[in-house]
């Protein structure tokens, strides 16, 4: 049984000037860490009317060259009100010396991506390299995501879906900003 009092030996750092310190190859994404929340919008050419979003988004680390991602979704009316819960994902992404990042993210419709792209001057770019599916999920084809840090702390986030016999095209779009306010 698991007992849940015994304090971990390796906890996740949520800030790079805690302990672990974030190993090198984090150097590009070290601006990424913590906690962000914020509001989006969202669309798509199948559905029939845009919705309002709100999303709270961590990354952390314990070390090692790799990010944990864990990203938690819910529709809001136009006051803000939660309306239902909306997706969410978790997942790695695996840092490389370049700055190139692999990142694997698993949701729970069943749809299991792996992205590859770029780290560099607080933007990061991801393209679908491989998507798998659940019997029973969507036809998702391919997702980018782009996340861009501006020098106020907010965290912009776009993010375009080929699905359900659809082109890549635009699905979301958020500015999240670090819930601790720093
Ligand atoms: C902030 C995150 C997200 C939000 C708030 C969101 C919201 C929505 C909403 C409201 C719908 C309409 C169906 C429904 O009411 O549940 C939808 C459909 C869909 N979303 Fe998302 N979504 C998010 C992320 C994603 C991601 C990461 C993917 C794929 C990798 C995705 C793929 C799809 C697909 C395939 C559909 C179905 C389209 C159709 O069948 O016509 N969504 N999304």
């Amino acid at each position: 049984m698991i007992d849940r009092d015994r304090h971990h030996p390796y906890p996740d750092a949520l800030r790079p000037d805690e302990s672990p310190a974030p190993h090198e190859l984090l150097a590009p994404v070290t601006g990424l860490l913590g906690t962000w929340v914020g509001r989006g919008r969202g669309q798509y050419p199948t559905l029939p009317e845009a919705f309002a979003y709100e999303q709270e988004v961590t990354f952390s680390h314990d070390g090692r060259p790799f990010l944990h991602y864990e990203a938690r979704a819910w529709l809001v009316d136009g006051d803000g009100t939660p309306l239902r819960p909306a997706a969410r994902e978790s997942g790695w992404w695996r840092m490389k010396p370049d700055g190139g990042v692999e990142a694997l993210i698993t949701q729970p419709t069943g749809i299991a991506e792996i992205m590859v792209g770029r780290a560099e001057d607080g933007t990061i770019d991801l393209a679908t390299h491989a998507v798998a599916l659940a019997p029973t999920a969507k036809d998702v084809e391919a997702t980018r995501r782009r996340y861009t840090l501006a020098d106020d702390g907010t965290l912009d986030f776009v993010h375009d879906l080929a699905a359900v016999g659809q082109p890549l095209g635009h699905h979301l779009s958020a500015r999240l900003r670090r819930e601790d306010g720093k």
